[in-house]
């Protein structure tokens, strides 16, 4: 085991504050990251808060991480010194049952290991991305495009995955009319991804404050869910919606804006449960779906894919010390787009 310094929240109440957290040593097969950005996601603070249940304290989460390999195990065959990786997350899985086996690891019958507040194979409660350093199995850790630059290239690693897979997955593309449904660290990755997949994309968003941002991500409508108006000018429109509200929506007005056979996916993990009125999937032959971030094949694709048209998550970087004020202002819908923490500044 070695010390790293980190950033820990110590109870779900407390402001986070700088520590110094314990890493595994280099295994076989692991890879060493020296950490340069990490995001902050909503999960993130749904998790230290203890909204999702309890968790263990202190806990340094993070799962939108991206550095630089600095050692690798002997066995290391994926990943050399000085490439750039990054974790998304999550870093184990049992890669034996019928879901790992499809490359579908997120979804590990076994339960995936989660990147941060999940037991490690040696016991331990796993440490997230706050860090100057994490030490991964080399199957987990995925290659960033040298065109992405790096701090932006961060949120790819949850934004960008928990929204493509699902546009991939439902077939967002050309013909298609898609609605996202918050503007936030998710939603504008939806927006970019959906444009980029050849859909038609309609942002729904509480106020037009964000309109000109959208419009400039590509979407081609901008709506305001606080005006009733929205929800009669926009029935039976969408073949697609992806949710990425972070608290309960209204199922049946949204539900509503679906077209023949359209799905309606869940992004958003609010704690509570969201109140589906059954009528409202009997029209149109509705669907209500959830998704969970992507594999990790998936996870290379997405990479790729937005390396190669150009993809770039739009941040706001920040230092170690305005982590408290960053989540405060994630909670009042005050972020454009992403917040990155700055890992230059936790080594000093
Ligand atoms: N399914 C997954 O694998 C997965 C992965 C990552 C995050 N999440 C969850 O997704 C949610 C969003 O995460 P994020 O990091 O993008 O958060 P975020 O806070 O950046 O974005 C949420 C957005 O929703 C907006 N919003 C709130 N109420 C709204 C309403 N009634 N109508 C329209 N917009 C509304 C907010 O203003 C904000 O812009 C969180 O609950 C998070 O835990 C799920
Ligand atoms: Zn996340």
């Amino acid at each position: 085991m070695f010390s790293v310094n980190a950033i820990a929240a110590t109870s779900a109440t407390e402001p986070l504050a700088r520590t110094t957290i314990e890493r595994r040593e280099v295994g076989p097969r692991d890879v060493l990251i020296e950490i340069r950005y990490a995001g902050i996601c909503h999960s993130d603070i749904h998790t230290v808060r203890g909204e999702w249940g309890e968790v263990a304290y202190p806990l340094t989460v993070g799962h939108e991480i991206v550095g630089e390999v600095t050692e690798v195990g002997a066995e290391v065959t994926k990943h050399a010194v000085g490439d750039r990786v990054g974790v998304g997350c999550m870093v184990n899985s049992c890669r034996e049952c019928d879901n790992c086996r499809a490359g579908q690891e997120q979804y590990c019958l076994d339960g995936a290991t989660g990147t941060y507040a999940a037991v490690d194979r040696d016991g331990t409660i796993t440490q997230g991305g706050y860090s100057t350093h994490v030490v991964v199995d080399q199957d987990f850790v995925l290659r960033v495009p040298e065109s992405i630059p790096y701090e932006a290239a961060a949120p790819l690693l949850c934004a960008g995955i928990t929204t493509y897979s699902p546009l991939a997955h439902w077939n967002a593309g050309p013909g298609k009319k898609v609605a996202v449904v918050g503007m936030g660290g998710l939603g504008h990755m939806a927006v970019k991804i959906a444009v980029a997949m050849g859909a038609d994309v309609t942002v729904l968003s509480q106020t037009l404050g964000k309109k000109d941002d959208g419009l400039a991500f590509g979407a081609s409508d901008y709506y305001a869910t606080g005006d009733p108006a929205t929800f009669e000018a926009l029935r039976n429109s969408f073949d697609l919606i992806i949710n990425t509200v972070s608290v309960p929506i209204d199922m049946a007005a949204y539900l509503g804006l679906l077209r023949l056979d359209g799905t309606l996916v869940s992004v958003g993990a609010p704690p509570e449960p969201l109140a589906v009125p059954v009528f409202s999937l009997f029209n149109n032959r509705r669907s209500f779906a959830g998704s969970s971030i992507g594999g990790i094949g998936e996870t290379q694709e997405m990479l790729d894919f937005c390396a190669e048209r150009g993809i770039v998550p739009q941040v706001e970087l920040i230092g170690a010390d305005e982590v408290n004020d960053a989540y405060e202002r994630v909670l009042k819908s005050d972020v454009r787009y992403r917040f990155v923490i700055d890992v230059a500044t936790l080594r000093r």
